[in-house]
């Protein structure tokens, strides 16, 4: 395996424009984050954490910075070479779950699988496997409306990371749950994560829950600063 950092973040500024008014949010970020390390990005209610992650996540084109991924450098590429990475290289879960209403969860989970690349059965047999990893072993051919809150995020754990992605990006993963729900799935989602070796970059309003990583980063006045 590589040394490259899991992600690398050099200046990026992000501005919002409305009519003549401009919103900067993002005033220069630098973040390196090693492969296998978990961050947690704390800031304040409109601070830039998910537009951080956005940016990160090649949701969203910082207005000036680079951006590496696993040692290639993605900030110049174009669409569908974006949405290449995304598929492969990125598992992102959010403070909602976003699952296909109609679909099961093995569904769910299996056509992450098979959007990159993988043949039908051994999407099953992978998807199968995650969902009983995360203690889902019973719920597979449940809807998501026939499923708890947590049973829902827990789906969408599994969702991103049964690609085998370098790296994790979450915003919020457990903000939707009650706090011992939320402590209970955020232990499944570090467990997973730390056994697979990934990185994470984890947005959270939750001190507990951010002591849990391995570094905390603070997120204000549009930089980053590490506590
Ligand atoms: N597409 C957009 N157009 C204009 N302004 C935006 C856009 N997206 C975000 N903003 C603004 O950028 C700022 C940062 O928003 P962001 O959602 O990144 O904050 P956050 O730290 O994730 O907040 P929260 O913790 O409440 O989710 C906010 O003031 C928001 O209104």
């Amino acid at each position: 395996m590589s040394k490259a950092p899991a992600l690398k973040l050099q200046g990026i500024c992000k501005s919002f424009h409305q009519g003549h008014k401009a919103l900067h949010v993002l005033k220069g970020i630098d973040l390196e984050v090693k492969q296998g390390e978990l961050v947690a990005l704390i800031g304040a209610s409109g601070s830039g954490k998910s537009t951080l992650l956005q940016v990160a996540g090649l949701l969203d084109r910082p207005t000036s910075g680079t951006i590496a991924i696993a040692g290639a450098e993605v900030h110049d590429l174009k669409d569908e070479a974006r949405s290449d990475i995304r598929r492969n290289r990125l598992g992102f879960v959010y403070q909602f779950h976003h699952l296909l209403p109609d679909f099961t969860a093995l569904e769910n989970v299996e056509l992450a699988l098979r959007i990159s690349g993988v043949s039908s059965v051994d999407a099953t047999a992978q998807a199968k496997a995650v969902l009983e990893e995360i203690g889902l072993a019973e719920r597979l051919n449940h809807t998501p409306s026939e499923l708890s809150g947590g049973e829902q995020q827990r789906v969408a754990i599994a969702r991103a990371i049964v690609t085998n992605p370098s790296l994790l990006l979450a915003d919020e993963p457990t903000g939707n749950l009650d706090e011992e729900t939320a402590a209970r799935v955020f232990k499944l989602l570090v467990s997973m994560v730390r056994d697979r070796g990934l990185a994470a970059v984890i947005a959270t309003h939750d001190a507990s829950l951010a002591a849990q990583m391995d570094r905390q980063l603070h997120l204000s006045a549009g930089v980053l600063h590490e506590s």
